[in-house]
This record gives structure tokens, sequence and C-alpha cells, in this order.
């Protein structure tokens, strides 16, 4: 889908598209993503496009902004606001990066496209399909972009994953298992009111944690289908935080029924995807991998091992199937093979942490006229965002009716 190309993006340096950004909102997550826009793009050899960050809201406090901005290396010249109202309204910037609590990006990112501004949300995207519906058609009929920032799906691995898929190399895939799960104290870290565990805030595992897991069963299972895709079919169960009632511990059973068999192949292949997440058991109890692959891609001929974090892995391995004759071992065709990723940057702490690639994607598209990125496109957000709503329906998960509704503007407590 195209729209005609934003005239507010300027070129700073001719060839080089600068998008001007507006954060809204000041917690922690607005904080990491802002370094990372501030990094210098040439170290991750980019060329085309760059940041500035032109305008940052606290619905707190303007104070709240100023000191944002003061903290995070944010120029002296961006514009501090103490609403959100002021920060969509402001000329000067030409898209909106969402970070708030997940109960609030419709209404945060409704305000936005309502006032004109291309938006990105960040993950989980709404808390229903049914928002994110909304939210596409607005973007459509106001002819702007609009995506979500689920910063793994553009992190390179996720491609060279996808690629090493597509190739063939591990046969003709038959399922996908991919854990997020955080190993929290829970009662002690999150208590009863911070956004991890508080429904009122649309919080749980599922929309904070099982988002990444589905993301890697998407980016396989979803996208080896022949268009059009079809949405899979879900199987779920749920453990529930007993102080809040919002999910602990989540596993989904996919079954994505049109995968060809093999490339041009009309034999269908149902595959399976295994997407679970959990607050207190782990994916990495000991921070080194010592429990293996938080990721596996298992196919006829093989299997992809992913590792690390699944928002953020650092390397994945290729295991070709073991050769046999009459049901004897003979060798491996080629031996296991490691590639290892490296995120460019001056470390987590000061920016590199990688959601400098889904802002370059923004970028990208807002430069050349998109509404949607291809990299996960609308269709396949809502379908994301479907698997969840049936999880909750499922297992009886319930938020509150003022942050499912699709009614704007709704006043939601800041
Ligand atoms: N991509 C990633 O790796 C990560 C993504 N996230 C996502 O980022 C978003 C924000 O998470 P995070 O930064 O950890 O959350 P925080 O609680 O740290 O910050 C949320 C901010 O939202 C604003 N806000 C507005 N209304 C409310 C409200 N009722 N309650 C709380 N905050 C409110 C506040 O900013 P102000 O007062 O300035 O308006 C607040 O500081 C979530 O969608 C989360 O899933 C989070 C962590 C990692
Ligand atoms: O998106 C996320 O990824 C990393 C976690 O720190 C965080 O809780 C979650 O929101």
């Amino acid at each position: 889908m195209a729209a005609a190309t934003s005239d507010v993006a300027k070129t700073a340096t001719p060839g080089v598209h600068t998008t001007r950004w507006g954060i809204l909102a000041t917690g922690w997550m607005a904080g990491v993503f802002v370094k990372d826009l501030l990094g210098d793009p040439l170290v991750r050899k980019v060329t085309d496009v760059r940041h500035e960050v032109v305008a940052v809201a606290s619905s707190s406090s303007i104070d709240r902004a100023t000191k944002f901005i003061g903290d995070h290396g944010v120029p002296s010249t961006a514009k501090a606001y103490g609403s959100y109202e002021e920060l969509v309204n402001d000329p000067n910037v030409d898209i909106i990066y969402v970070a708030t609590p997940h109960s609030h990006h419709y209404q945060n990112a409704m305000l936005a496209l309502q006032a004109g501004k291309p938006v990105l949300v960040e993950k989980a995207f709404t808390t229903n399909a049914q928002q994110a519906k909304a939210l596409m058609a607005t973007a459509k009929e106001k002819n702007l972009f609009l995506m979500e920032a689920i910063w793994t799906r553009y992190i390179p691995i996720s491609k060279m994953v996808q690629d090493v898929v597509t190739d063939g190399t591990i046969g003709e895939v038959q399922r996908v298992f991919a854990d997020m799960s955080f190993g929290e104290d829970i009662e002690k870290r999150w208590g009863t009111k911070k956004r991890e565990v508080n429904l009122d805030l649309a919080g749980g595992a599922l929309l904070d944690l099982g988002v990444y897991a589905l993301t890697w069963v998407f980016q396989i299972l979803y996208h080896l289908q022949p268009e059009p895709r079809q949405a899979p079919t879900v199987l779920s169960t749920v453990t529930k935080y007993e102080l809040t009632g919002a999910d602990e511990l989540t596993s989904i059973l996919l079954t994505f029924p049109t995968c060809p068999a093999s490339k041009g192949s009309t034999r269908r292949n149902p595959t399976h995807g295994i997407a679970t997440c959990g607050m207190r058991a782990s994916s990495d109890p000991d921070g080194k991998g010592s429990t293996g692959a938080s990721i596996k891609i298992q196919g006829t001929k093989g299997e992809i091992q992913v590792f690390g974090p699944p928002f953020r892995p650092t390397r994945f391995r290729l295991i070709p199937k073991l050769e046999t004759t009459t049901g004897e071992p003979v060798g491996r065709l080629t031996e296991v093979e490691d590639v290892e990723i490296v995120i460019p940057g001056p470390g987590l702490e000061k920016g590199g942490h990688g959601m400098f690639w889904e802002a370059d994607e923004a970028a990208r598209c807002l430069r050349d006229g998109k509404l949607e990125s291809s990299v996960m496109d609308w269709e396949e957000v809502v379908a994301v965002m479907e698997v969840m709503d049936k999880v909750r329906e499922q297992n009886g998960i319930v938020y509150p009716q003022a942050i499912e509704t699709t009614e704007f503007p709704i006043k939601l407590p800041s």
C-alpha cells in the first residue's frame, strides 16, 4: 500500500533522509528507544536515513519531559510538552513513537493519527484485534504510515533465519518452538500495580512476552504459507497470577493449515507452532544460554536453533540431519554451523540495543510514502492480535471495557 511521499520529511544531506521523531511518554522503554535513535547510523553502516528527536511529551508534567530530554542526551532544542495533545500537533514532528502501557496504545495512536501524524506503536500493538483494525482503517483513510514497534522483526538475524528456511536447507518445515520466559519474582518486582501484571494496563505475560514467542512462530510459519495466508487455529492454556488475575504462564499451540511441503510443491504440510511465555519460569535461568536455544525450527532435513532472548537473539545454529541408510547413521552431509550476530553500537547502556533497525524501517517507509511495512504488514499484525484474542477468550482473561473499546476519545488515567 503506498501513500504520497510525506511533505514534512526533510533531507538534510543529499541522499540522506532525516526523520524527526516525537516521543510520546517518558518511561523506561522511551529512554531505550531514544538512545538508539540518537546513535550514529554509520556505526550500523546505514547511509540513507538518519533520525532526530525533536519533541518529547509526558502526560504527567512538562518538567518530566524536560528532565527526560536532559537525561537521555536529546538535543536541548527539542520541545518538551506536558500533554500528548500538544506533541501530536507539533508541525515539526514527522512521526510519533508511542511508548505507553498496552492499555493506552489505541487511544494514543488514534490521537496521533487524528492529528495527521504517522505512528510507530510499541508492542503489543493494541489490546485486541478490533482496535488494531480501527487504527489501520484510520491510517488508510488519512493516508498515514502506521507500524508496530516489534523490533525483533527488524533485527537482521530474523531475515537471515527466514532465508535459511526458505532456501529449503532444513527441508519441509514441521514445527517451531519459541519460548519467551523471564524468571522473575513477580510479587517482589511488580506487585500488583506495575504495567507488567496490572489488568487495568493490559498487563500479563501474553501481551508483554508472548508476542515475541508468536513473532518467531509467525515470521517462519505464517510466512511459509502462500498468499492469501491463513490464520492459524489456536489451542491454549494459562495460569493466572493470583494477586491480579493477569496471565503469568501461557502456552499456545498453533496449526498453520497451508504451508507447502517444499518450494513449488502443491502438497500441503500443515505446520505446528508452539509458543510459550512465562513470568516465573525462565528461558535462560543462568543468563549464559546453558539451557540451549529459546527457538527451534524443525524440518525434515535438519533444525535451526536460535539462542539468546527471543526479542534480541545473538546466535543461530544450523544442524543438518544425520544421513541414514537402512536406518544406520552414516554421517552428516554438512557440519553443524554457528552464526553469531553482533548488534553494532556502543553497547546496551548507551544505545546499541538494536531498536534502530525498526526506526530505520519506519523512516524508509515514510520516505517512500508507504502506509505499512512489508516486513510485517497490517494483515499480519491483525493475525497475531487475533491469536492473542483467542487465547484470552479461551482462558477468561478480561481487561476493563475502557481499554478494550474502539470508542475514541476516552480519557484513561495517566
Ligand atoms: N520493545 C521492547 O523491548 C520493550 C517494549 N516495551 C513496551 O513499551 C511500552 C512501555 O513500557 P515501559 O516503558 O516499560 O513502561 P513504563 O511504565 O516504564 O512507562 C510507561 C509510560 O507511559 C506513560 N503513561 C501514561 N499513562 C500511564 C498509566 N496510566 N500508567 C503508567 N504509565 C502511563 C508514562 O509516561 P508519561 O508520564 O511521561 O506520560 C509512563 O512513564 C509497553 O508497550 C511495553 O510493552 C517495554 C519494554 C521493552
Ligand atoms: O518487550 C519487552 O521485552 C523485554 C522486557 O524487558 C520487557 O518486559 C518487555 O516489555
